[in-house]
């Protein structure tokens, strides 16, 4: 991967477009004069055609230097504050550019270094910085783990009574002034103190009882040297991220906000404070106690995710604060509708003041795609139906235009015929299907015995060794797969030498497999780019884009599908692929689906019906396919449910209903198969703890888990006497880490997973799919797995 040439995209000299699908000549004009009271939270930092992954990558492959690494990064950011600029924004952030993550960022900060990285203090350069991120020859990497219900991941912060903080990081400031320099004035963007310790752990070896809030008196001092530097730099606003706020807190963790800000609030004294909250509904209680806070001028809230949070706002706000009502969804692509919105901001007008009010989005625009502009394939209906974050941007600025009284009519309403022909287009609907996804809705849907009985048929048929050892589906992604997909997609080359590619690489799979002597083997998933992205092209109601890149964890992006309309299986989409790889070895092939649940999370999901329909006519989709690979002799079927966790809403109040349909989605694609079939799900990225008996509602055979990277917490849950009957295989290694781990390592893993669960329902496997390893990183720790896992057995006989 050659490092990116920075004209080969647009920088600062012409930032990536952000115009909407409307006719060019609809298009709000602004000047950078006279801004209206307009605010993004943040933006992606890939940019248009993942600029910054491939600098990344290069950089880390040791193709390029960190100069050309910054020389990308420079110009990224330089055009995305351009663009914002020429948009019309007013506030704009600045410090929402990350190398990795924003949360390390802020480890990065705080000089809160754990100390196996042997940083020796002074700023902190790129070699800590991505060794705590990805690891290194010979320490492992930190915990990542999903932001909040996103897609996203951040770095865990490993903190303890005895870490050292010490001002390390000057991004903040830095990019501050790298955007004046260019005559733009941004609002710097820090994760709030209180957030950043919420999100934190103990660190290894700490007590469990240790509370991270009590750090908060460490990590303020920090803060306030950043606010300081930042006023010196010129800085007039400041935003504070304080996401947990949408969470149930208890009322230490509420009083610590109330202590953080009453701290700061000195330091901050002529600075403009906004505190910004994202995702979901504001508790009424925690609105009190955020809208009370002293020092504080400005307070920013998801009215996308929190209509109830409008309600609080209607019913008091704080006179004399401005409100950033987060209107333009930050989440999806769907165009804003624009006069639905406008009509909310006037009546906001009148809570918060004509001039205290400005119109901002739900949240970052970083879990959206990037430019609707570079999008040549999508059709132009569905096109006018979209917004990316370029489309977004003049959206709020159209919006705050007509809160000023300069509406934009014709904008409007090229809007407004987009919504339109929306929601009367045939594409959407499909009766049938509605009807089919109605009549599951308060029915339950459960295989017919109960899981021993059918764990027992299984075993009959399968014979598997004591510890079975399997992996979790993907296998290498090289450059030569992607070229084949790609030139075939291209229809550079035909179906039957794309066939003839893909089988070879099925064969080098299975071959690899049985000479590691795996016992149920995976065909490796050779023909998907995404898992999910991969079955929504075989669905209908799915769109698909070119360049709708969100960023996932570090330089890996997904390019979620776009679910537009009523979703049916028109063909089968995996059944050739499962029979061929099946047809190869005498070893049980696990047939590979995505579940409803997760191809749904990790979907721009349609927002004009309920999320649970939606996943019901997926689930039916789903079953189909299990039913066809169970005909085709496939005995063991995997239904991925990575992102079932991720889904979990925010808010405690709203869990029972989510899991309630989520796990009868996931039930209904597997009800009908024989006892004999076993169903294996696999979950990843996520602290199952608090779910585990919905976990165990989803009935599977088998479930494999990530645990590694999360310091085993998952086998806390069994420790406390949680009964799990089924097949688990909680993984014994980290796929996301270079780091190939030692066959002692993973035998001790194996022993700590016995020493909680029975040895006839444990499973080996690693953490996840290894589709972003390479095989001289693969090859070795299987090797290194199975022989783990023959030592353990040969143990166990003796034992006996
Ligand atoms: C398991 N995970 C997943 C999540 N979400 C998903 N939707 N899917 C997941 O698998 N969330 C949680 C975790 C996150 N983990 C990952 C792991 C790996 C990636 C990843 O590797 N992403 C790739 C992009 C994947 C992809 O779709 N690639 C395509 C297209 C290749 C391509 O870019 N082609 C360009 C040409 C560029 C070139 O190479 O020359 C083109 O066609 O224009 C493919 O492989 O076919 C990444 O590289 O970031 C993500 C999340
Ligand atoms: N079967 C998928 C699951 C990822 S969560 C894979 O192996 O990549
Ligand atoms: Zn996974």
């Amino acid at each position: 991967m050659k490092p990116p040439n920075p004209s080969d995209f647009p920088c600062s000299s012409s930032p990536p477009t952000s115009r909407p699908p409307h006719p060019p000549a609809l298009l709000p004009r602004s000047t950078v004069q006279g801004k209206m009271a307009s605010h993004i939270v943040g933006y992606p930092r890939m940019g248009p055609k993942r600029e910054l992954k491939f600098a990344l990558e290069s950089f880390w492959d040791g193709k390029s230097s960190a100069e050309d690494l910054e020389k990308v990064a420079t110009d990224l950011r330089s055009s995305i504050w351009k663009q914002m600029s020429e948009a019309g924004i007013k506030y704009i952030p600045s410090n929402t550019f990350s190398y990795y993550d924003q949360v390390l960022d802020t480890t990065a900060m705080l000089g809160a270094v754990p100390e196996r990285y042997s940083w020796t203090g002074g700023e902190i350069g790129l070699s800590t910085y991505f060794s705590m991120a990805r690891g290194n020859a010979t320490v492992p990497a930190m915990e990542m783990t999903k932001w909040f219900d996103t897609n996203y991941h951040f770095i865990v912060p490993e903190l303890g009574p005895s870490t050292k903080f010490s001002y390390a990081s000057h991004k903040a400031v830095s990019e501050y002034k790298e955007a004046k320099a260019l005559g733009i004035d941004t609002v710097p963007v820090l994760i709030g103190p209180v957030s950043y310790l919420l999100l934190s752990k103990p660190a290894k070896g700490v007590e469990k009882s240790f509370s991270l809030l009590s750090l908060l008196g460490s990590i303020l001092p920090i803060y306030k040297e950043v606010v300081a530097e930042l006023k010196a730099a010129g800085a007039s606003w400041i935003q504070f991220d304080e996401p947990t706020l949408v969470k149930d807190l208890d009322a230490h963790e509420l009083a610590a906000f109330s202590s953080a800000y009453a701290e700061l609030e000195s330091a901050l004294s002529g600075l403009n404070v906004l505190i910004e909250t994202y995702f979901a509904d504001i508790p009424a209680e925690s609105y009190k106690i955020l809208t009370s806070l002293s020092g504080v001028t400005a307070y920013g809230f998801d009215l996308i995710r929190g209509a109830k949070t409008l309600d609080l706002i209607r019913s008091s706000f704080p006179s004399g604060k401005y409100l950033f009502a987060g209107v333009v969804d930050g989440r999806n692509i769907w165009a804003d509708d624009l006069a639905a919105s406008l009509s909310t901001l006037q009546s906001l007008e009148a809570v918060a003041g004509k001039d205290k009010l400005v119109v901002s989005t739900s949240c970052s625009l970083m879990h959206t795609a990037v430019d609707l502009v570079n999008e040549t394939k999508l059709d132009d209906e569905i096109k006018s139906w979209l917004a990316f974050a370029a489309q977004k941007v003049v959206e709020v600025n159209a919006l705050a235009k007509a809160l000023a009284g300069q509406k934009d009519e014709a904008y409007f309403a090229a809007n407004a015929a987009a919504l339109a022909s929306r929601k009367s287009s045939p594409r959407v609907t499909n009766e049938e299907v509605q009807k089919a996804a109605a009549a599951l809705k308060g029915s339950d849907h459960r295989r017919a015995t109960n899981v021993s009985t059918r764990l027992d048929a299984q075993q009959k048929k399968l014979n598997l060794p004591v510890l079975p050892t399997t992996t979790i589906g993907s296998f290498p992604q090289t450059v030569e797969l992607r070229r084949v997909r790609r030139e075939y997609k291209a229809k550079k080359i035909s179906e039957e030498e794309y066939v003839s590619a893909i089988k070879e690489e099925i064969s080098k799979v299975v071959k690899i497999q049985e000479e590691l002597d795996i016992d149920v083997l995976v065909h490796g998933e050779p023909e998907r780019n995404d898992m999910v992205e991969y079955f929504g092209e075989q669905l209908s109601g799915f769109a698909f884009t070119a360049n709708g890149w969100v960023q996932s964890y570090g330089s890996r992006c997904v390019k979620p599908p776009i679910i537009y309309g009523d979703v049916s299986r028109p063909n089968p989409m995996t059944v050739f692929w499962s029979k061929m790889a099946q047809s190869m070895t005498s070893r049980p092939m696990k047939g590979m689906l995505t579940g409803p649940v997760t191809i749904l999370n990790w979907s721009f999901v349609r927002n004009d019906q309920p999320r649970f329909e939606t996943c019901y006519q997926i689930a039916l989709a789903i079953k189909k396919e299990v039913e066809d690979l169970e005909a085709a002799g496939i005995q063991v079927i995997q239904i991925d449910e990575a992102a079932l966790r991720e889904g979990l809403p925010l808010r405690k109040s709203e869990h029972a209903f989510y899991l309630d349909w989520a796990v009868h989605s996931f039930r209904i694609t597997n009800c009908g198969v024989q006892d004999t079939t076993q169903i294996h799900t696999h979950m990843c990225y996520s602290n199952f703890n608090d779910i585990i008996h919905s976990i165990i509602d989803m009935d599977a055979d088998v479930i494999t888990i990530e645990n590694s990277r999360s310091d085993e917490k998952l086998l806390s849950v069994f420790r406390e006497g949680v009964k799990y009957g089924a097949g688990i295989g909680p993984g014994v290694y980290d796929i996301h880490s270079p780091r190939i781990p030692s066959t002692e390592e993973i035998a001790d893993r194996i022993n700590k997973m016995l020493a909680v669960l029975d040895t006839n329902i444990l499973w080996v496997n690693p953490d996840c799919g290894l589709k972003t390893r390479k095989y001289t990183e693969v090859k070795p720790a299987l090797t290194n797995m199975v022989s783990a896992t023959k030592l353990i057995r040969t143990q166990l006989a003796s034992a006996k």
